[in-house]
């Protein structure tokens, strides 16, 4: 945390996953308080998790500042997103490579943020998708004030697209995670990104 917090990164994306919506399991409430009382950064939690609905109060005690769900976990969208911004917090929905943008156009106009999703959830280090680019297109042409973010496989080959796209908000995990130096790691992606869009 020190270390990213000193390379200067805008806000931390905390991935949950509950090994049964996606096979692979991370960390819950506790872990989002614990990095909640070292940084007043925004908490961007990523619920890759089933009945997210179940769970949004906790997380938002625990510090998150918004909450993105994922439409292939859930029945009404839209509803749960009404309920995480009753709360107070941000809320995001967020589609897999293989889910069609049309899953969650209705919902749309209830979220504060889209997550198109450019590797299949589950795993960070995974090749980048460019599905994700069409979508943040149409997405960008559907809602032209929502804020649009991209995760899985962003580093410095890819994140120009992603800006370019129209894209506002870069998950970076690998790209910054797997270089010694997390200064220059950031400061270059932040200069491929700008250089972009
Ligand atoms: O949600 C995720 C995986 O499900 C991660 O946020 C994402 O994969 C980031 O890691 P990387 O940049 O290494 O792909
Ligand atoms: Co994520």
């Amino acid at each position: 945390m020190e270390r990213l917090l000193a390379a200067g990164v805008k806000a931390l994306h905390l991935d949950v996953m509950d090994g049964i919506f996606v096979p692979n399991i991370s960390y819950g409430m506790p872990i989002v308080a614990a990095f909640r009382k070292l940084t007043d950064l925004p908490l961007d939690v990523h619920l890759m998790i089933e009945k997210p609905q179940d769970y949004i109060r906790q997380f938002h005690e625990a510090g998150a500042d918004v909450m993105t769900i994922h439409a292939e976990a859930v029945d009404d969208v839209a509803s749960i997103l009404r309920e995480i911004k009753s709360l107070g917090a941000g809320a995001g929905v967020a589609i897999n490579p293989d889910t069609p943008l049309e899953t969650i156009v209705d919902a749309l106009p209830e979220a504060d943020l889209a997550l198109m999703m450019s590797v299949n959830a589950g795993f960070g280090g995974q090749k980048f998708n460019p599905v994700a680019l069409d979508k943040i297109r149409e997405v960008r042409r559907l809602a032209p004030d929502l804020l649009i973010e991209i995760d899985g496989g962003v580093n410095l080959d890819t994140i120009g697209r992603c800006t370019e796209a129209g894209a506002d908000l870069l998950v970076v995990g690998s790209a910054i995670f797997g270089k010694p130096d997390y200064v220059t790691a950031v400061r270059e992606l932040n200069s491929a990104a700008a250089a972009a869009s």
